[in-house]
C-alpha cells in the first residue's frame, strides 16, 4: 500500500467537491489500523488542496450527499462500471449505439468517446460511480438500479434518465435454508417473520451486502427481531456457516441459491435491477451541454434498444391496388407494423409492357412474434417474405425524453 500522487505538479482539481476521494465508512465497517492511517493522510491532502482551490469546493467528510454547487469544469463526466458484470456490457451497448469508447489501456480509467467531444468516460466501480453522481464529481453513469437505491438512497438529486438497458437483469430476494430444521415449511417472507424463534434476544440474522436497502425493507414490512451482517461478495456460505438465517442477495440465474441449499421465499423480493443510465439532477440543469449530451445519449440508446426487439419484414404480394393489399394485411393481427403497412407498387415488366401486379410490404414486427408474422403473411398471399435485422428506429421524440424534462421541471 502507498501513495501515489499525480505526475505534474499542479494539483488541479475540477470537480465539484473533493468528497468523492475520500473513504467513506459505514459504521458497522471494520477498519484496519492500517487503513485509518492512510484516511489521515488522505484528508490531510484533501485539506491542503482544497484550500487551494475554489469556495465553491466543500469538503465533505462523512458522506457525499451534501448540496454544492457545480463547478466550471467544461468536459461531461459519464461513469461506466471499470469491472465486474456489467463493464463490457455498459462498453457493448454503447458500442451499438455507434458511441466507440476510445481505452488506451485497461488500467487507464479515463477514455473519450470521440462522437461525444464535450464527454468523458471515467471508469469507475458502480457503488463510487452513485456516490460521485451524488457529489457532483460524475454528471452521467450506468449502473444497476440496485446500486442506485442502495448508495443513492432516495436522494432526489439522482435522475433515473432510462431504466431498462437490457442488461445486468437481476432481482434480489430474500432466501433461507429450505431442506432442513426450522425452516423447512417456510415459504413467505410473512410465514418467517411470524416464526416464533424470533426474539429480542434472538433474533432473525440475515447476511446481506444492502446494507440500508435490508434494513429499510424488513422495517418497511414491520418485521421487529433482526439483525444483520455484511460481507463483500458469496454471501450465500452465510448460513451454512452458521452465521446467517437468511441473506438478502442478487439473484440471477438461480445457479449460486440452488447450489448453496437457498430457496427464495415469497415477498421477500425487494427490487428488481438491470442497467439504468442515471444523471446528477444538478448537473442536467446547471452544467453547460450536460442535457444536450443526455439527449443524444438517450435518443440513440432508444433508437437501437427499440430495433433491438424487431426485425423488418419484406414481402410480395399480388393484388390490384395498394387499398385493398393494405386491408388484407390489416387483416391480420401480428402485421400492423409500427405505425402500419407500407406498401408500394412493383413494377414488372412483361412482353416489353410494364405493368403493376405486386405489392411490395414493409412491416417491423417484434422478434418473438417473427413465425407467427409470416403464418400470417402468407395466409393473405405473400410471398418471397425477406428478413432483416434492424438496427435503429428513430421516433419523433423519445417519450423518456418528455418524462426527463418533467422530472427536471422543464
Ligand atoms: N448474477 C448477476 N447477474 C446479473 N447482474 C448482476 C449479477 N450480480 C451482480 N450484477 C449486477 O452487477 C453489479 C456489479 O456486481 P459485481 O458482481 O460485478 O460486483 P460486486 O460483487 O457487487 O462488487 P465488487 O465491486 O466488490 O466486486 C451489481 O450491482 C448488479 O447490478
Ligand atoms: O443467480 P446467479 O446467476 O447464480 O447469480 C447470483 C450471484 O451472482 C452474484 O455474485 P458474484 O458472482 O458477483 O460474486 P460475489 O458474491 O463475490 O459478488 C450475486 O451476489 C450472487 O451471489
Ligand atoms: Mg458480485
Amino acid at each position: 500500500m502507498s501513495i501515489s500522487i499525480p505526475l505534474n505538479t499542479t494539483l488541479q482539481y475540477s470537480s465539484s467537491s473533493s468528497s468523492s476521494l475520500l473513504p467513506s465508512f459505514s459504521l458497522s465497517s471494520p477498519i484496519t489500523s492500517s487503513a485509518v492511517y492512510v484516511a489521515g493522510i488522505r484528508q490531510r491532502c484533501l485539506r491542503m488542496a482544497t484550500s487551494c482551490v475554489s469556495n465553491a469546493q466543500k469538503s465533505v467528510l462523512n458522506g457525499a450527499t451534501d448540496a454544492v454547487s457545480i463547478a466550471g469544469r467544461e468536459q461531461i463526466r459519464l461513469g461506466l462500471p471499470s469491472k465486474g458484470r456489467m463493464a463490457a456490457d455498459s462498453l457493448d451497448l454503447l458500442k451499438d449505439c455507434q458511441l466507440f469508447v476510445k481505452q488506451v489501456n485497461p488500467r487507464q480509467y479515463v477514455a473519450q468517446i470521440p462522437q461525444l467531444p464535450n464527454t468523458e468516460v471515467w471508469f469507475q466501480r458502480p457503488k463510487d460511480i452513485v456516490r460521485k453522481l451524488l457529489s457532483g464529481d460524475l454528471d452521467l453513469g450506468i449502473v444497476g438500479l440496485d446500486i442506485v437505491g442502495e448508495f443513492g438512497q432516495g436522494n432526489e438529486d439522482l435522475i433515473i434518465v432510462h431504466e431498462a438497458l437490457n442488461f445486468g437483469d437481476v432481482i434480489s430476494p430474500l432466501r433461507y435454508i429450505p431442506n432442513y430444521g426450522i425452516f423447512e415449511n417456510i415459504k413467505s417472507l410473512k410465514e418467517l417473520a411470524q416464526m416464533p424463534q424470533w426474539t429480542k434476544e434472538r433474533p432473525l440474522r440475515v447476511a446481506t451486502g444492502f446494507t440500508y436497502l435490508g434494513p429499510k425493507f424488513m422495517k418497511d414490512n414491520g418485521i421487529k427481531h433482526v439483525t444483520f451482517s455484511t460481507a463483500d461478495g458469496a454471501l450465500e456460505a452465510a448460513p451454512a456457516m452458521g452465521i446467517a438465517d437468511a441473506i438478502l442477495d442478487l439473484v440471477s440465474s438461480g445457479t449460486t441459491l440452488k447450489e448453496n441449499n437457498l430457496k427464495e421465499i415469497e415477498g421477500g423480493v425487494v427490487l428488481e435491477s438491470q442497467a439504468a443510465l442515471v444523471a446528477s439532477r444538478r448537473a442536467l440543469t446547471e452544467r453547460k451541454g450536460a442535457l444536450e449530451t443526455v439527449h443524444e445519449i438517450l435518443e440513440r440508446l432508444e433508437a437501437h434498444l427499440k430495433a433491438n426487439g424487431q426485425f423488418t419484414v419484406v414481402a410480395n404480394m399480388r393484388g390490384t391496388d395498394a387499398e385493398e393489399v393494405a386491408e388484407r394485411v390489416k387483416s391480420q393481427p401480428s402485421l400492423s407494423g409500427l405505425q402500419g403497412p407500407t406498401i408500394s407498387p412493383v413494377y414488372c415488366k412483361r412482353d416489353g409492357k410494364v405493368s403493376i401486379e405486386y405489392y411490395a410490404i414493409v412491416i417491423c414486427v417484434p422478434k418473438k412474434a417473427l413465425y407467427e408474422s409470416v403464418q400470417q403473411l402468407r395466409a393473405v398471399g405473400g410471398s418471397g417474405v425477406l428478413v432483416s435485422p434492424l438496427t435503429y428506429i428513430f421516433d419523433e421524440e423519445t417519450p423518456r425524453w418528455s418524462q426527463l424534462l418533467s422530472k427536471l421541471g422543464m
